[in-house]
């Protein structure tokens, strides 16, 4: 299951509907052009926590059906409602995605206890692998390195999706869990994130930079820090730019300055206005 994964955008019409053509040529532009291992289908950048569960099975069949076996696939199914995510997780493995990852459950202030609960329900109902979605600054909650050890004593949980700007962590997750999988989720960091030896790495914008993406990783894999550092620094200048300008919409919009039908975002997110495209057209024109 190593390696670099896009966090898969989805294409969404007017209405909010999934656009199953624009969907598709998406994964087609990860897989072909973008040239990633895999595709981490429904997380934060899928919109996955503003659509309903029949979109997100949707969603799953298509990218599946489009996929084929050209690249890995795996399924966020975490939900605040236990049962849908045991649903989704069930439906996902059917369809033959490769491994589960799940959201810490969020919103309310879940002790621990609830949390490891959450992730063994959803692993009692699938035979499938999960790799745990921890996102602390979008969802609150922080687990510490004994936690971490407490959810992998589960042989089914296989990693992390570590989402966090916490090196000091990372580095403890990864010396004393050797064996677990761990996918770095902040692509501005992910030269950091793979001098700590990081099993791959899972982000939004390897859906418009995904080539850089893996060259940072490769690069740092066989020691050349001076030239995974001038690539990294090419692209978080692009970075940069597409947060200032609304991450997800610009993304959006410079995989359509592309000739890929990536549609709008489902609201209450808002798409670009006129100076928001042209700006994106600009950042595409200067870094892409
Ligand atoms: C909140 C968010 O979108 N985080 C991204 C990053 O790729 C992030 O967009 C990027 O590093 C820019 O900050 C990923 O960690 C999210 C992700 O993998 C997902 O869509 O679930």
């Amino acid at each position: 299951m190593n390696g670099l994964y896009t966090a898969l955008m989805c294409s969404f019409d007017e209405k909010g509907n999934v656009n199953e053509k624009g969907l598709r040529e998406i994964v087609r532009h990860n897989i072909d052009v973008q040239q990633v291992d895999g595709l981490y289908v429904n997380g934060s950048t899928g919109e996955n926590f503003l659509i309903s569960k029949e979109q997100k099975k949707q969603i799953f069949d298509v990218v599946n059906n489009e996929a084929g076996n050209d690249v890995k696939l795996i399924a966020q199914v975490g939900a605040l409602d236990l049962d849908e995510a045991v649903e989704l997780a069930t439906y996902a493995t059917d369809l033959g995605y490769n491994a589960i990852s799940a959201v810490t459950p969020f919103y309310y202030k879940f002790d621990f206890e609830e949390i490891k609960d959450y992730y063994n329900t959803i692993l009692d109902s699938v035979d499938n692998d999960l790799i745990i979605y921890s996102i602390p600054a979008l969802t609150g909650v922080n687990m510490n390195l004994e936690q971490f050890g407490e959810l992998f004593k589960n042989e089914k949980v296989i990693g992390v999706k570590f989402t966090a700007p916490d090196f000091f962590l990372l580095e403890r997750i990864r010396h004393a869990y050797p064996n677990k999988l761990i996918f770095s989720g902040f692509d501005e960091m992910l030269l950091s994130a793979s001098v700590l030896n990081v099993d791959g790495a899972i982000g939004s914008t390897f859906n418009v930079n995904g080539r850089r993406a893996k060259q940072i990783y490769e690069l740092a894999q066989k020691g050349q820090i001076d030239e995974a550092r001038d690539v990294q620094k090419v692209t978080n200048d692009l970075i940069a730019e597409i947060l200032d300008n609304g991450l997800y919409p610009t993304i959006k919009e410079i995989l359509k300055y592309k000739g890929v039908d990536a549609g709008v975002c489902r609201k209450p997110m808002k798409s670009l206005d006129p100076e928001g495209v042209t700006n994106a057209q600009h950042i595409a024109d200067k870094h892409l």
